[in-house]
Order: structure tokens, then sequence, then C-alpha cells
């Protein structure tokens, strides 16, 4: 039995929790409505269900299914925006794209053509991985819709810039050096961001630097709080199309045990949340959530912190803020509650204007 709010403009909502338990039933994103019970979606979830690109720990094909099991308890209402995002624009999940876990050219491919179809009438989409590969057939068909090449920011504690693993080019440790090798990255807007542990050489970074990317580190973050990263990333994407790719493993693992190449000293998930609310106003055309290996989490903690990782993407795109209107996570709780907005630094505001 399915009770689908029926939002305040006509758009299908998630399952009315408050008539049929949250814990009931079987799982979508948010508890939103399947993208067959809707006419037309402004944002698609999907999920891709493959991990045979892994150099480590396998398990992330169950990675979508978990995010969705432990997003049941996700509220219509994100106060962190004063924004309810699906009421304002339609979200509908579109279930799991089926690809050959055998063949991992053809996954690529049929991931690609399957973003195109899911993009095809102007929808956004928000993918949850599978493993980092997927990252490279999702920016291909991000920047076919865009019409140019995109800006993209890349949460990870790894590079991901890598050439090949065993002689094979599409891993998951390799989708960024073929996105910059095939031109559909702009080298002027991309970055990583939460970048740490140890590397093979000195010249993963001198490669890494050469094709473009900038790097926020990991102790960055740390030592420069979320307010300048957030900062120092505007300035460089401006108002570019924009794709996200985060992979859980740029947190901590005490935050997201459930991966597979987790890396000590990672962010917490309260500064990926806070970062992402500070993307107010940017032009975000596609993101991903991937490398969720459920089978090493504890208590679905990874499982809750990728499915509000993906709940502020989802806000991101769903958000009708004039770009430069406001800056940042201005209209937080703390903020409405004191009638000012404690966040800031004093000069900050008026620095971070667009
Ligand atoms: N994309 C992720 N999560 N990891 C890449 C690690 C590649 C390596 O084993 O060196
Ligand atoms: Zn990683
Ligand atoms: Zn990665």
């Amino acid at each position: 039995m399915e009770e689908l709010r029926i939002e305040a403009n006509g758009n299908l909502g998630p399952i009315d929790s408050s008539r049929i338990p949250r814990y009931a039933g079987a799982a979508t994103y948010a508890r939103l409505p399947r993208l067959d019970q809707v006419a037309k979606a402004d944002v698609t979830v999907v999920g891709v269900p493959f991990d045979s690109g892994v150099s480590y720990r396998p398990g992330a094909r169950f990675g979508a299914n978990h995010i969705r099991e432990a997003s049941r308890l996700l509220r219509p209402y994100n106060p962190a925006w004063d924004v309810s995002p699906f009421e304002n624009v339609q979200v509908a999940d579109a279930g799991d794209m089926a690809v050959n876990p055998f063949n991992i050219n053809e996954a690529i491919e049929t991931v690609q053509q399957n973003a195109l179809d899911l993009t095809a009438t102007g929808s956004k989409l928000v993918t949850l991985g599978g493993d980092h590969t997927i990252a490279l057939p999702l920016l291909r068909a991000a920047a076919e819709r865009a019409g140019e090449p995109i800006a993209m920011l890349h949460f990870d504690a790894h590079l991901d810039t890598w050439d090949t693993y065993f002689g094979a080019e599409y891993t998951h440790g390799t989708p960024f050096r073929r996105a910059v090798e095939e031109g559909i990255l702009d080298t002027e807007a991309i970055s990583h961001i939460g970048t740490r542990g140890p590397l093979y050489g000195k010249k993963d970074l001198d490669d890494d630097h050469r094709f473009g990317f900038g790097i926020v580190t990991s102790a960055d973050v740390y030592y420069q709080g979320v307010l300048e990263t957030v900062a120092k990333v505007r300035d460089r994407i401006g108002s570019r199309p924009l794709y996200i790719s985060v992979d859980i493993d740029v947190l901590d693992p005490a935050h997201a045990p459930g991966t597979g190449t987790p890396e000590a000293g990672g962010i917490t998930s309260r500064e990926l949340l806070e970062i992402i609310r500070g993307f107010r106003g940017m032009n975000l055309v596609g993101a991903d959530v991937v490398e969720v290996a459920p089978a090493y989490d504890h208590a679905e903690i990874t499982g809750v912190a990728a499915s509000h990782v993906a709940y502020e993407l989802v806000t991101l795109m769903a958000d009708k803020a004039v770009p430069g209107d406001r800056f940042g996570a201005a209209t937080g709780y703390a903020a409405q509650a004191l009638g000012q907005d404690i966040r800031r630094p004093a000069g900050f505001a008026a620095a971070g204007k667009e």
C-alpha cells in the first residue's frame, strides 16, 4: 500500500510517513515515487549496481540499495536551506541500470546510454553507485547534455587520475584521467576535495597537476575550515555547468567504514554536508555518490551518510535561489533562531558575494 504525498504544487512526494511507517515496504530513495509513477521528473535518482572496476575490496555493487534503505528517515523539508526539495521539483527514483558485471567496456557504454536516456527530456541525474569507474560515462553524458566541457568537483580520498591497473584503462582509480584525455572536463574548473593518503609516487601529483586539477586536501579542510574551502572552490568554478562526484571514502573511516579503499584522516560528514550547502546558487547539472560497500558498514553509518549527501545534492538541484543572493548555508537553523547569521566571520559575507 503506497501513499505518496501530493506536494503543494502538485508534485508527487515521498510516501507519507505519518500514514505508512517509514520502515514498511520496498525502498526507493527517500521513499520517493518511482520514475514510472510520475509524468516527468526534474531530478532523477538512479542506481548503478557495478563494482567490477575495484582494486581492493569489492561490494559497491550493493551500494545503491543500501543507500535507499538508509534513506527512509529523510524528511521532506531541508531546514539548512529553507527548501522542500521534493515540493520545488519532481524527484523520482528510476531504479537500477542493468550493467554487465563481466564486461567493463560494455558496462560503461550502458551507463552512458542510460544516463543520456534519463536526461533526454531535461531531467538532472543523481547517481548512486557502484564503484568510481561509473563516473566516466556519467561525465560523458553530462558534458553531452551541457553541450560543452563541464566543471567538476571530486570529493575523494583518492585522486582517481591514475593511468592503468594491470593494464586496464577503465577502473575505479582512473576515471578522471580518462575524462581529461577525452576533453569532456573544463580543465580551468576541476578540483579534488578531501584528498589524502599514500600515493605510488610524486609523479601522481605532477600528472594530476598537469591535467589541471586543483587539490584541497583533507588537511586543508581541517586547517582552513568549511567557509574558506567553499570560497576557493566557488571562485574557481563560478557559474559553469558543474558535476559533483562524491566518493564516500572522502569521509573518515569513522564516518564511512563501508567502503572499499578506506584511508585514515578524512573529513567528517558534517564538513561534507556543510561544504555542499555552501555551493548554493552554483549550476549543478549532475552528481554521483559512489563507493558505498555495505558489507563493511556498521549500523548503516555509511549508508546514512551517503543518503544525506545525496539529499543535499538533490536540494542544490531543486533550489531556486538566485545566484549571489545568498552565500553558503546562510539560512541555517541557528541563524534563523538567532535572527542573524552566526556562521560567517566578519567581512566574509561581502567577500563571498558573486
Ligand atoms: N576510487 C577509489 N575509491 N579508489 C581508488 C583506489 C585505487 C588504488 O587502489 O590505488
Ligand atoms: Zn576513493
Ligand atoms: Zn574514487
